[in-house]
């Protein structure tokens, strides 16, 4: 257990020690970076009551309610500063959501339903709760404050959305002055708890339900200042929001932001807006995962710039684990999500589902989804680490800053620059491809078969025309497909002569052994002819050719001689010279020196290797599949 100091008062930090162990069972990654002057340790959750403890020390008292204006009503202001990842406030919230909410049918049910809620918070609960300011008039069901429940309900709950898209509506004395903003300076979230048993046990065979309303300040605020979180995942430009806040919380968004937006903030929304248009097209995340990191580069950047720290950037990291986990990158999106855990905890401390979505995926990367549709980025966890080693370059390498749009770059093809060789202005990394690399490269690039879909909302009748138009036009294609291929199995028939233009390929309708059987034949229908010894010498030159031929399967040779080999067989391979040249078969119009030379030329290939720098090597440790 350790102890830290907030705002002069000493808190429990407990189990810290847990949150410093490494992900997984994996060789110990480098010191982390030392940690920023204005943040404090974070506190986790304890095993008895979390809420309470964790939450004791708070600056609840360092803020009041004032009115702003007609447009907006209350706000809560502060009358200190609040440091970067306090807890403003934490309180006791009533929360309906489920069978519960569907008992709000008709006024007094309503009523009743939120009177009983009120009243099971306590007594001073319930005093707090019907002292909110209720601007409806008193007298308007007859009594003096008939349904007044509902009234300071519907002005003052916030819909929160708990796992698996679940609505729940919420309320807290304090939470309910919280204003939104698009750019905000704190953020919300909802600790979860299990319901208890009448042994006050907790049941976790049950959904946990909402504990506490926690908002934390993602920046300094200053004194004075008013406290927004976000109600929503506001981005796209200022009109788009507002339409935005009115469908999902029904009022018009009148934030700093939306009343007069500011170029840049706008900018970095817009650019959140088009990232998210991106995650949702398939096409673009395989065939530009360049441009998708760049634009998440940039994003993160221009964030960092205007101090925007929110879920919306955890989002943002989320998006590239998750596209670096789609390409089976595990050493990119162990460090995406590494970065997206950080945030969330300073953002949330480690209470609230999101930081739970991204513990699951730290622990299990596969459970992403979409991961695992391309193998083009394959790497290993521990190719991430030396990434920890170059904080300050190491967005090149993870973000492939100077890949070409439609590449993806895997991380043992990078290799670092030592000091002397670095120009200014130039990236510290350079990119090796091998011969092995190209040739799976070629293979990687290859695209898959457009994926073509009907929209759900088209008529049955339409979807099924366009299916059977779809089948007519395929049969079409098959048809003529297979008339191009008689017409040019016909002009190759009358035209024997003039057939085969391409090296590569001898007899397509034999086996290569069927050809070679045939010219053994005809190599000793030929030396019948001739004198037993003379016969001999050249049965035994000629399966000296053919074994060289076969490329010497068994023997395998050193790069040099081969290489020799060749340039022999070329230099004695004169047309009609010799008898070990083949004589042209039937089947077979052209020469087979091209053949000969084209397959053993193939071989080759030499493999350039860079001058290995232990240097390099420590920085990008090479892993090879
Ligand atoms: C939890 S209450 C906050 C207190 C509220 N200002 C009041 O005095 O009643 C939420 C309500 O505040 C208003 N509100 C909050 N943020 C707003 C914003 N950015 N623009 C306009 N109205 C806002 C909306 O009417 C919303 O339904």
């Amino acid at each position: 257990m350790g102890v830290a100091r907030a705002g002069g008062e000493e808190v429990e930090v407990q189990g810290e020690r847990q949150l410093n162990r490494p992900l997984l069972a994996l060789p110990a990654p480098p010191p982390p970076p030392p940690p920023r002057s204005s943040l404090r340790p974070l506190p986790v959750p304890v095993a008895e009551d979390p809420d309470e403890k964790l939450f004791r020390h708070t600056y609840e008292k360092r803020t009041e309610r004032k009115y702003i204006d007609e447009s907006v009503g209350y706000g809560l202001f502060t009358t200190a500063r609040i440091p970067a990842g306090e807890v403003v406030f934490a309180e006791k919230v009533v929360w309906l959501a489920g069978t519960e909410a569907q008992r709000w049918k008709g006024t007094k049910a309503a009523d009743d339903l939120v009177a009983e809620k009120v009243r099971a918070m306590g007594e001073e609960w319930h005093r707090g709760f019907l002292g909110l300011p209720n601007p409806q008039p008193k007298e308007k069901g007859g009594g003096s404050s008939a349904r007044a429940y509902t009234q300071i309900w519907k002005r003052y709950h916030m819909i929160a959305l708990q796992s698996q898209n679940v609505k729940a509506l919420v309320l807290g004395l304090k939470l309910a002055f919280v204003n939104h903003s698009c750019i905000a300076n704190a953020s919300l979230y909802y600790t979860l708890r299990y319901p208890r048993d009448e042994n006050g046990v907790e049941d976790k065979s049950l959904p946990p339900g909402i504990g506490r309303a926690v908002v934390r300040a993602s920046r300094d605020i200053k004194a004075g200042e008013e406290i927004t979180v976000a109600y929503f995942y506001a981005k796209g430009e200022c009109g788009v929001r507002q339409l935005m806040s009115s469908m999902y919380c029904k009022f018009w968004c009148v934030c700093a932001f939306c009343r007069e937006p500011v170029p840049e903030t706008e900018n970095a929304l817009e650019r959140l807006y088009t990232l998210e248009t991106i995650f949702e097209d398939a096409d673009t995340l395989y065939k530009r995962p360049a441009v998708v990191f760049k634009t998440a580069y940039e994003l993160i950047k221009l964030f960092e710039r205007l101090k925007i720290s929110d879920t919306r950037e955890v989002q943002v990291w989320l998006y590239c684990a998750m596209l670096a986990g789609f390409n089976c990158d595990l050493g990119r999106a162990m460090l995406f999500l590494i970065k997206a855990r950080g945030l969330v905890l300073r953002l949330h401390g480690p209470n609230g589902h999101l930081y739970d979505r991204i513990r699951i995926y730290c622990q299990m990367p596969p459970l992403m989804p979409g991961f695992g549709a391309t193998t083009r980025g394959l790497s290993a966890v521990k190719q991430c680490y030396f990434m920890f080693a170059d904080q300050k370059h190491a967005a090149d390498v993870l973000f492939m800053l100077t890949a070409k749009p439609d590449e993806y770059i895997r991380l043992h093809r990078y290799r670092r620059r030592p000091n002397n060789l670095v120009k200014p202005g130039e990236s510290r990394y350079f990119v090796r491809y091998d011969a092995q690399d190209a040739k799976r490269k070629k293979f990687e690039e290859e695209e898959p078969d457009t994926v073509e879909f009907i929209p759900w909302w088209y008529d049955p009748e339409v979807r099924k025309q366009i299916l059977e138009e779809k089948k007519a036009k395929e049969a079409e294609r098959k048809e003529e497909e297979s008339k191009k291929a008689a017409k040019k199995k016909k002009k190759r028939e009358e035209q024997p002569g003039k057939e085969t233009t391409d090296p590569d390929c001898i007899e397509p309708e034999k086996d290569f052994l069927d050809i070679c059987r045939e010219l053994m034949r005809e190599f000793d229908a030929s030396d019948e002819e001739q004198p037993e010894r003379e016969q001999q010498e050249l049965r035994e030159k000629d399966r000296e050719t053919l074994r060289n031929l076969l490329g010497a399967k068994n023997e395998p040779k050193k790069r040099g001689d081969e290489e020799d080999e060749v340039e022999g067989n070329q230099k004695h391979e004169k047309p009609g010279g010799s008898k070990t040249q083949l004589p042209p078969h039937k089947h077979e119009p052209v020469p087979s020196q091209p053949v000969v030379r084209e397959v053993a030329a193939r071989k080759r290939v030499v493999v350039e290797t860079p001058p290995v720098l232990p240097e390099i090597e420590q920085f990008a440790p090479i892993e090879l599949w």
